[in-house]
């Protein structure tokens, strides 16, 4: 379960401070399956860094499970992010002079899987998100929609209590689409808690809440999206 609790964050340009959260209090069930739908620049990526562990609240806490991470320092941070979290990042951030196989054993790595297991897992993983024939590529040598599923594959391989995804299916065609939404899908049927920013009405339409950010606030998504057929790639905002 992730909990923020009257949580502030500004960024600081020179001598001013920019505003993003405000007050912001929001629990994310464990277990259940979030989509953030908001306008770009409201502070969608902010508050995904700030669930992950990769920024620290200006002011109010962030529980996860139930512990204070303001307590934690940033060694305990980052080993808590390696055991519990997984996060597609909008840009991706693959490691370009690794190989597809070896960014999501990296991963694993990094998660404290032993190094027997993590070539197969990376393989099967890559396969699910149907980049069997890539292994040995390089991220350079990728298109954006290739990039983004090695991204998936690497975030979902260490098998994390929690996944935090940037807009997952923005680059992907229908058919890739599809196969990410039925990964995402089967991460939350296992009991995966997923926290998904989305413009995406379809994608947003899988999930079990839909919320928005208004006056740097988490606030319900005032009209939830109806379950009438949608145009893949349709905007929601
Ligand atoms: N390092 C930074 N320094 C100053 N301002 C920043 C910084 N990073 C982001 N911002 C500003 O904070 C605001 C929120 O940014 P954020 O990336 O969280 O928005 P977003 O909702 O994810 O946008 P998008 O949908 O376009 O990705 C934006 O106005 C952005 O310009």
């Amino acid at each position: 379960m992730l909990t923020l609790h009257d949580v502030t964050y500004a960024y600081r340009l020179g001598q001013r401070d920019i505003p993003i959260l405000s007050g912001c209090s929001w629990t994310f069930e464990a277990g259940s399956f979030t989509a953030i739908c908001a306008p770009s620049g409201s502070g969608k990526s902010t508050l995904l860094n700030i669930l992950g562990l990769l920024d620290r609240p200006t002011r109010g806490t962030y529980l996860l499970n139930g512990q204070d991470t303001s307590q934690l320092g940033d060694r305990a941070q980052s080993a808590l992010r390696a055991r519990t979290l997984g996060f597609l990042f909008q840009n991706f951030r693959l490691v370009p002079d690794l190989s597809v196989q070896a960014n999501v054993a990296l991963a694993l790595e990094i998660a404290g899987w032993p190094a027997r297991d993590r070539a197969a897992r990376a393989c099967d993983l890559l396969e699910q998100v149907g980049l069997a024939e890539r292994l040995q590529h390089f991220p350079p040598e990728l298109s954006g929609g290739e990039a983004q599923r090695v991204a998936l594959a690497r975030a979902l391989a260490p098998r994390p209590q929690v996944l935090l995804a940037d807009e997952p299916t923005g680059n992907l065609d229908p058919a890739n689409r599809e196969r990410i939404l039925a990964l995402l899908s089967a991460f939350h049927a296992d009991g995966g808690t997923l926290v998904m920013v989305t413009h995406d009405a379809a994608a947003a339409r899988a999930a079990s809440h839909q919320v928005t950010l208004q006056g740097g606030q988490v606030q319900p998504l005032a009209q939830a999206p109806v379950a009438a057929p949608v145009a893949v790639g349709e905007a929601l905002v």
